[in-house]
């Protein structure tokens, strides 16, 4: 469970968060829905510890991150692609995130068999597509077999093979108990893959619920988004 109650984070004099509160749940995928700037990346760096709020908690299985006795088993993430250095090979980057974890080497095949990159493994990340630098994040988050995922665009760079690629592991993560957390500025996608939806705009939450719920009285997820954010088409 992923539990974020009155987060606020100011930079200067600037608010870029302003009492955000959610849950994600377990055996849920959480979409976490909102404009460019909205606050999305904040509120995920200060869930993994990347970064101090100003009030409030977030919370994973009731503890900070910093506080997680094996952090790579509670939750994988995806920040900003794969985060590997181009010069490296996918596999000795995992290699390197396994160690760092203490997640056991055999782990780094299966996760590439995940993400369908078991012929990639030698192939330097420079010369990866978008697409296969986020198969790499994603593999990298999966290590650790972790019960929680928080993953921040994950279908940027994703071609509609692998937006129905993701949704299927992601479902599956979900159906099998575990809790899934994603960022997307993209409404169609996020209305096919997600059961919760978290609305920010501003850096206030605007909706938080069921998919169904949110979009009830709207004819799309579109039409709610705009009414809640009062976005601009
Ligand atoms: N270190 C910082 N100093 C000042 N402002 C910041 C800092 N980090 C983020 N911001 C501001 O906070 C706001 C929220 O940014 P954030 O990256 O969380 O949005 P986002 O919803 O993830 O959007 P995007 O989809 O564009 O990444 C933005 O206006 C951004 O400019």
């Amino acid at each position: 469970m992923l539990s974020i109650s009155g987060l606020t984070k100011r930079h200067g004099p600037r608010t870029v968060l302003s009492d955000v509160t959610f849950q994600a749940r377990p055996g849920r995928v959480t979409g976490f829905l909102g404009p460019n700037g909205a606050g999305k990346s904040s509120t995920l760096r200060i869930l993994l510890g990347l970064d101090r709020p100003t009030a409030g908690t977030a919370l994973i299985d009731g503890r900070p991150y910093r506080k997680l006795p094996d952090p790579i088993r509670a939750v994988g993430s995806m920040l900003d692609g794969s985060g590997a250095h181009r010069s490296r090979t996918a596999r000795n980057h995992l290699a390197w995130v396994a160690r760092a974890g203490g997640v056991p080497k055999r782990r780094i095949d299966e996760v590439l068999d995940q993400v369908g990159l078991a012929g990639a493994g030698r192939t330097r990340v420079g010369k990866f597509s978008l697409g296969m630098g986020q198969r790499l994040g994603l593999a990298a988050a999966l290590l650790g077999e972790p019960a929680a995922l928080v993953l921040d665009e994950p279908v940027n760079g994703l071609d509609p093979e692998g937006i129905r690629w993701i949704r299927g592991l992601l479902r599956g993560h979900a159906d099998a108990g575990g809790t899934v957390l994603l960022s997307s500025h993209l409404m169609s996608e996020v209305a096919e893959i997600t059961d919760d939806l978290v609305i920010i705009a501003g850096g206030r939450i605007v909706a938080t619920g069921p998919l169904t719920e949110v979009i009830a009285g709207h004819a799309t997820l579109e039409e709610a988004f705009f009414a809640l954010t009062g976005a601009d088409r």
